[in-house]
C-alpha cells in the first residue's frame, strides 16, 4: 500500500506554483527551457527530484498542448487562447497532470487550492475563484473522440492532418514513427571539433566526468551522451572542442564533402552546424562565405566560429536570394542550402512544434526554397556540386523541389546517394527518419553542374 502511494505523483505547492509561472513564461520566453530555467529559480526549485518531475511535466504539456486545449475547450466552453494567459497556464498545467499523471491526494489539493491562490495573486480574484469553481470538470473530464483519427490523435500525440500526412508517406510504419518521436529523448548528439581534439580523447574525457558516451557508427566525429549535461559549464564546450549537433545534420557536411583550399557558399548558415563542419572537413584552408538573414542565430554562428578556431569563415547577415549579386555566378566549388523550412523531421525534438505548424506553411516554405535554389544554382562553378537538405519530412519542400530544380536548371545532374540513411522517395535522393535511425527526420539531394 505504502509502495503504491510512493509512485503516485506528489507536488508541494511551491512546485505548482513554479510550472504555472514555466508555462506562462514559455509562451513569451524562447527557447522555452530559458522560461523554465527562470521560473525555476524564482521559486527555488533546488531539490533534483522536483527539478525532474516539473521538468518533465513541462515538456509533456508542449507535447500535448493540442489535446490538453482541446480538453479545456471542451470544459470551459472557449478556447483557451482567449483565456487570461494565467488562467491558460494554471488549466493546462491541471488538465495535464489529471489526464496523464497519477497525481496523490495531496498533489490534487495543492492544484486545486494554491494554484487558485497563485493565479488570483497575478491576475485578480475572480480569475482565481473560476479556476477553482470549475476544478472539479477537469478531474470528472474523459476525452471522448468521435472518429478513428481523433481516437489516433490521442494515442500519437499529434493533430489529425500530420497524422494524415505521415500515414500518406509511411503507411504501416506510422505508428513507430511516432512512438519513436515521443520517446523520451534522453541521448543528446555532439560533433567533435577535430581542429582542436579527437573523438577519443573527447570519448576519454566524458568517461572521467562520469557521462555515459557512445560513438555514431556511421559518422565517427559524432558522439551521444547521456542527458542532462550543463554545456554552459563544460570545458569541452567552452573551449569549443564539442558542439551540439545531430547525427542526420552532420552526415550532410560529408556528403558534400568540401576540399581545403576550396570555395564553398553556406546559404543558410546559421547556427553553423554545418560551417563549421565543413571548416574541419577543409582543415581551415580555403573559403566559406556563410550567409544568413538572422542577425540573431548569425551571432551564435560567429561565437561559435571564433570558440572552435575556424578562420576561413566570413560570415555576411543577408538574404541569400542576394548571394550571386554579392559575390558574382559560378564562384563556388560547392554550395550548402540547409534550407529553412517547416522543421517537421524535428518534432521529437522540438515537442511543441507539432501543435504550432500549420499545413499552409508547406507550401510558403516550399516557395522560398525554390527562390534559395536558383540563387545557389547560379553560384556553383561548372564542375562544382550543390547539396539541398531539409529538416522536414514533407515531399513538397522535399522530392517535388529536387524534380521542379532538375526540370528548371537542366545544366545540373543529380549525384546519386547511397547511404548511411535510406533512399527517399525520388531515386538518388536520400531520407534519415526518427523510427529507423534514431535521429531527426532529414532530406537530401546531391547536384552537379555539367561541364559544358
Ligand atoms: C535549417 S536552418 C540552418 C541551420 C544551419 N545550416 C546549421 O547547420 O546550423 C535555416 C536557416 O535559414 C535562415 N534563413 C531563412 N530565410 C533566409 C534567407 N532568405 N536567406 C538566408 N537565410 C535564411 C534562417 O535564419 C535559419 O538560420
Amino acid at each position: 500500500m505504502e509502495a503504491e502511494k510512493e509512485k503516485k505523483l506528489s507536488i508541494p505547492p511551491r512546485g505548482i506554483r513554479a510550472i504555472i509561472e514555466a508555462v506562462r513564461l514559455g509562451e513569451v520566453i524562447k527557447p522555452s527551457q530559458y522560461a523554465k530555467r527562470e521560473a525555476f529559480k524564482k521559486h527555488d526549485i533546488k531539490e533534483a527530484w522536483l527539478n525532474r518531475v516539473l521538468t518533465m511535466i513541462f515538456y509533456d504539456i508542449m507535447k500535448k498542448q493540442g489535446l490538453i486545449d482541446k480538453a479545456i475547450k471542451d470544459v470551459v466552453g472557449v478556447t483557451p487562447l482567449i483565456l487570461d494567459p494565467w488562467l491558460r497556464a494554471a488549466l493546462r498545467v491541471a488538465f495535464d497532470v489529471v489526464l496523464f499523471h497519477d497525481p496523490n491526494q495531496n498533489t490534487l489539493k495543492n492544484l486545486k487550492w494554491k494554484a487558485s491562490d497563485f493565479i488570483s495573486s497575478k491576475t485578480h480574484p475572480y480569475v482565481g475563484m473560476y479556476y477553482w469553481d470549475i476544478f472539479e470538470r477537469i478531474l470528472e473530464y474523459k476525452p471522448n473522440p468521435k472518429t478513428e483519427l481523433e481516437r489516433l490523435e490521442w494515442e500519437y500525440l499529434a493533430p489529425a492532418w500530420l497524422i494524415e500526412r505521415v500515414r500518406k508517406l509511411l503507411g504501416d510504419e506510422t505508428k513507430a514513427f511516432f512512438e519513436a518521436v515521443n520517446r523520451k529523448h534522453e541521448w543528446i548528439s555532439i560533433r567533435v571539433n577535430t581542429l582542436k581534439t579527437t573523438p577519443e580523447e573527447v570519448i576519454k574525457e566524458f568517461e572521467e566526468e562520469g557521462v555515459e558516451v557512445v560513438q555514431s557508427k556511421r559518422i565517427p566525429v559524432v558522439l551521444k551522451i547521456k542527458g542532462p549535461y550543463d554545456f554552459d559549464s563544460s570545458y569541452l564546450f567552452r573551449k569549443g572542442k564539442i558542439i551540439v549537433q545531430e547525427e542526420a545534420s552532420a552526415v550532410a557536411s560529408v556528403i558534400l564533402d568540401p576540399k581545403p583550399g576550396e570555395v564553398v557558399v553556406d546559404l543558410a548558415a546559421a547556427p553553423g552546424g554545418k560551417t563549421t563542419h565543413m571548416a574541419e572537413l577543409m582543415k581551415n584552408r580555403g573559403k566559406i562565405f556563410a550567409f544568413d538573414i538572422d542577425k540573431a542565430r548569425m551571432k551564435r554562428l560567429k561565437d561559435f566560429v571564433s570558440r572552435m578556431g575556424i578562420k576561413i569563415v566570413k560570415p555576411i547577415v543577408k538574404d541569400a536570394r542576394k548571394a550571386p549579386e554579392i559575390l558574382g555566378e559560378e564562384v563556388a566549388d560547392r554550395v550548402m542550402l540547409d534550407a529553412p523550412c517547416t522543421s517537421s523531421g524535428t518534432i521529437g525534438k522540438n515537442p511543441e512544434l507539432r501543435w504550432r505548424l500549420r499545413e499552409q506553411k508547406i507550401e510558403e516554405m516550399a516557395q522560398l526554397q525554390r527562390e534559395l535554389l536558383e540563387s545557389a544554382a547560379k553560384l556553383v562553378k561548372p564542375g562544382g556540386r550543390l547539396l539541398y537538405t531539409t529538416c522536414s519530412i514533407f515531399i513538397e519542400e522535399d522530392e517535388d523541389n529536387v524534380s521542379w530544380f532538375l526540370e528548371t536548371y537542366k545544366e545540373f545532374r543529380l549525384v546519386k546517394l547511397s547511404g548511411p540513411y535510406d533512399p527517399g522517395f525520388l531515386e538518388g535522393t536520400m531520407r534519415a527518419w526518427p523510427h529507423r535511425h534514431e535521429t531527426i527526420g532529414f532530406f537530401y539531394a546531391l547536384f552537379e553542374k555539367v561541364t559544358q
